[in-house]
């Protein structure tokens, strides 16, 4: 994988990058890849895929400053399976981040939201996003406060954590059922580049004795249960159902 600068001014971020995300180790095993940092921040290339364009994450403008703005509030099925419609603003923990989208939608409607994603191609991603939209005059503030990232598998962070979160979200991927020009370009590329998290059933172990209030498992409508565990009950969208694991009631 290419991992290079619009101009060298830029080179010691992007070192910088590169040393906390082990960027170059990976670089070395992954071939079909470029990352390309410029004024813009961090983007992700398909290369033999041109036409996919820059996959990046961008908290601060286009559909993410829509959806803060004017998302669907806590009547959405993601709001509802966390429990935000009974008038709560749980700590969240998104134990599978990804580039941070369903975080961000949380955060949104006044969840405190702790990432944990172990991809280093996709922390680090997650990680230039954050670190521009820390530095947002409108937004920056309440983003240092309500997002925060560690880079590491939840398989181990989970059971080192000191405080409980009310909730654990899990969305790890999936193989998808779709053909692969059906598939949205983000999905395509993350199936490509992160594979299927098949170590996914141990997570819901790790998370249930963790989260104080409840376990919301993403998944798309034909997966089975995470770990065949039933879940205490399901909120369904067109091509997801969110599987909550209750433990006690939001207040
Ligand atoms: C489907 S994506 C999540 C998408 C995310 N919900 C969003 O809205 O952007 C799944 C992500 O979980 C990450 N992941 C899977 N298992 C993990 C684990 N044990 N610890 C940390 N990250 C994990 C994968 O690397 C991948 O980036």
């Amino acid at each position: 994988m290419v991992i290079q600068c619009a101009f060298k001014e830029l080179r010691p971020y992007l070192n910088e990058l590169e040393t906390r995300f082990g960027l170059a180790q990976w670089a070395q095993n992954c071939s079909g890849f470029s990352l390309h940092y410029d004024d813009k921040g961090l983007s992700l290339f398909k290369t033999d895929e041109p036409k996919l364009g820059a996959i990046n994450v961008d908290f601060v403008t286009g559909a993410a400053a829509h959806r803060r703005k004017f998302g669907g509030g806590k009547g959405q099925a993601i709001a509802k399976a966390v429990g935000l419609n009974k008038g709560a603003t749980p700590v969240v923990l998104d134990a599978t981040a990804g580039l941070g989208r369903d975080g961000f939608v949380l955060a949104s409607l006044g969840c405190k939201v702790i990432l944990h994603e172990r991809h280093p191609v996709v922390a680090a991603l997650l990680y230039d996003g954050l670190k521009r939209a820390y530095s947002d005059i409108e937004i920056g503030l309440w983003m240092k406060e309500n997002m925060s990232l560690i880079f590491g598998s939840s398989h181990t962070l989970l059971s080192q954590c000191e405080s409980m979160p009310d909730v654990v979200y899990l969305d790890p991927m999936f193989p998808h059922r779709e053909k692969s020009a059906l598939v949205k370009k983000e999905m395509r590329v993350f199936q490509e580049l992160v594979g299927a998290d098949n170590d996914a059933d141990d997570l819901l172990d790790f998370a249930y004795p963790l989260a104080s209030k409840r376990v919301v498992v993403k998944r798309p409508d034909y997966a089975p249960f995470l770990n065949e565990k039933t879940p205490s009950m399901q909120i369904k969208t067109k091509k997801n159902r969110f599987d909550v694991y209750v433990k006690a009631a939001m207040v």
